[in-house]
C-alpha cells in the first residue's frame, strides 16, 4: 500500500483524481475552505474566484432535488494539494495492519426496476420526439464492518488502471468512482470533451472480444444512442468554438466493458470559465437524455432515489483556468459498513429493458470488485 492511500484514510478531508492516461494524478488532504448548498452558479463562481489553490469537488446532478452533505454538491480548497507524479515519496510503499475481512450481511437491489420503468419505454415508442432517457439504478450492500478505505484505494489503482478516478472523502463519507468518460478538461483556450455511450462487455479472450467490439459498432440501436450524445455536444460548443472530431466512433475498453466512442477537440473563439463549459453540457445524452428537460423530469420521477454525485460532474479547478471534470459513473458512496453502488444505461423506443437491467449490474462489477478484495471469502 503507498503512503498516500493510508493518509487519506486517515484525514477528515480528502481528495484523490486520476486522469485515465495518469498524466494528471493529484491527491489533497484537509480543508482549507469549503461550499455546499449554493442555489446560484453564480455564488460557487464567486466563491472559486476568491480561492488561491486548486478547489475539488462535484456538483449535485439535478439541483433542484435538493440532498445533505457532499450528495448535495460540494467543493473544498484542500491545505495541500501533492503532485503524485512528481512527489515520489507518496508513493513509497507502507506497511499496513491486515484489517477483519468483511462479510456481507444484506445486499438490497431495485428488483422492480423494468417494470417501474416499462411506462417510461412506453411513451419513448408513442412520441418520437422523447428519444433517449438514461436510466439509473442503485444496489446497497451492507457488511458487519467498516470498510477500509486505504485498502479501497489500493484496489481501485490496482483493478481499473485506465478510468479516471475520483474519490472525495469528507468525515465518514466518501464518494468513489472509476469512470470512463470525461465531461470536460480545459487548458487556456484548447478543451477536450467526448461522447462515450453504447456498450457491450468484454469478450473471454481477444477473438471474442474483437467479434463484440464488432457487434456493438453495427448495432443500430447503439449508433443511434452514441450519435445522439455526439450532436448535442456539437450543439452546445459549435457557437463557442471550432470543434475536431471523426465522423465514426472508435471504442473505449475498461475491465469490464466496451464503450463506442468519439473524442472532441475545441478551440474556443474566445474566453470561456470551465463552469461555464460544464454548465453548457450537464447533463450529456450519455448521462440525461434527449431532450433534457424531459429526461430529466423522467429520472426524478422514476428512479428509486435522487442521484447527488452520481453521474454528475466532478473534478479539479485551478486558479490559472485550468481543471478536468469527469462524469460520477461506475461509482458508489461508502459510508462505515454501508456500500451504495450506482450505475444507469441509455435506453431508446426500441430498447429491451431486461437487457438494459444486465448492462446496469455489468456497470455495477467495477465497484463490487473493489468490495471483493475485503470481502471474507469463505
Ligand atoms: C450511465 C452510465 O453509463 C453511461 C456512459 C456510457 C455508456 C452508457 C450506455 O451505454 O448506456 C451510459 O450512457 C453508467 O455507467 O452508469
Amino acid at each position: 500500500m503507498q503512503k498516500w492511500m493510508t493518509e487519506f484514510s486517515e484525514n477528515e478531508h480528502a481528495v484523490y483524481f486520476a486522469s485515465a492516461d495518469k498524466a494528471t494524478r493529484l491527491v489533497g488532504f484537509g480543508c482549507q475552505t469549503e461550499i455546499s448548498g449554493w442555489t446560484d452558479q453564480r455564488d460557487l463562481n464567486a466563491w472559486v474566484q476568491q480561492q488561491r489553490t486548486a478547489v475539488f469537488g462535484g456538483f449535485n446532478f439535478d439541483a433542484d432535488q435538493e440532498l445533505p452533505g457532499i450528495m448535495g454538491g460540494y467543493f473544498f480548497t484542500p491545505n495541500q494539494v501533492i503532485d503524485l507524479n512528481e512527489a515520489s515519496d507518496w508513493g513509497t510503499t507502507v506497511v499496513s495492519t491486515p484489517k477483519h475481512a468483511l462479510q456481507l450481511l444484506t445486499e438490497t437491489n431495485e428488483v422492480d426496476w423494468t417494470t417501474r420503468m416499462q411506462p417510461v419505454l412506453e411513451t419513448m415508442q408513442t412520441d418520437c420526439t422523447k428519444q433517449k432517457v438514461v436510466l439509473g439504478m442503485q444496489t446497497t450492500l451492507d457488511f458487519d464492518a467498516s470498510i477500509d478505505i486505504a485498502q479501497l484505494l489500493e484496489s481501485l489503482v490496482a483493478q481499473q488502471p485506465n478510468s479516471y478516478h475520483f474519490v472525495m472523502k469528507s468525515g465518514e463519507i466518501i464518494f468513489v468512482s472509476a469512470t470512463p468518460e470525461r465531461i470536460v478538461k480545459l487548458a487556456g483556450n484548447q478543451f477536450e470533451t467526448a461522447a462515450v455511450a453504447g456498450s457491450i462487455r468484454r469478450g473471454d479472450d481477444e477473438q471474442a472480444d474483437t467479434v463484440l467490439a464488432d457487434a456493438l459498432w453495427h448495432d443500430q440501436k447503439n449508433r443511434e444512442e452514441h450519435q445522439i450524445v455526439v450532436n448535442m455536444l456539437v450543439k452546445q460548443l459549435a457557437d463557442i468554438s471550432k470543434l475536431t472530431y471523426a465522423e465514426t466512433p472508435q471504442m473505449l475498453k475498461t475491465p469490464q466493458i466496451q464503450h463506442l466512442y468519439t473524442p472532441i477537440q475545441g478551440q474556443l473563439n474566445a474566453e470561456t470559465p470551465l463552469f461555464a463549459l460544464v454548465e453548457r453540457l450537464h447533463p450529456t445524452p450519455a448521462l440525461g437524455g434527449w431532450p433534457r428537460e424531459w429526461a430529466k423530469k423522467v429520472i426524478e420521477d422514476y428512479e428509486r432515489a435522487p442521484r447527488g454525485l452520481f453521474a454528475a460532474p466532478l473534478g479539479y479547478y485551478s486558479p490559472n483556468g485550468m481543471g478536468e471534470f469527469i462524469v460520477g459513473i461506475r461509482s458508489m458512496l461508502v459510508e462505515a459498513n454501508q456500500a451504495r453502488l450506482f450505475a444507469g444505461a441509455g435506453v431508446l423506443a426500441e430498447s429491451d429493458l431486461a437487457q438494459e437491467a444486465q448492462e446496469i449490474q455489468l456497470k455495477m462489477t467495477p465497484m463490487r470488485e473493489l468490495l471483493e478484495d475485503q470481502i471474507d471469502a469463505k
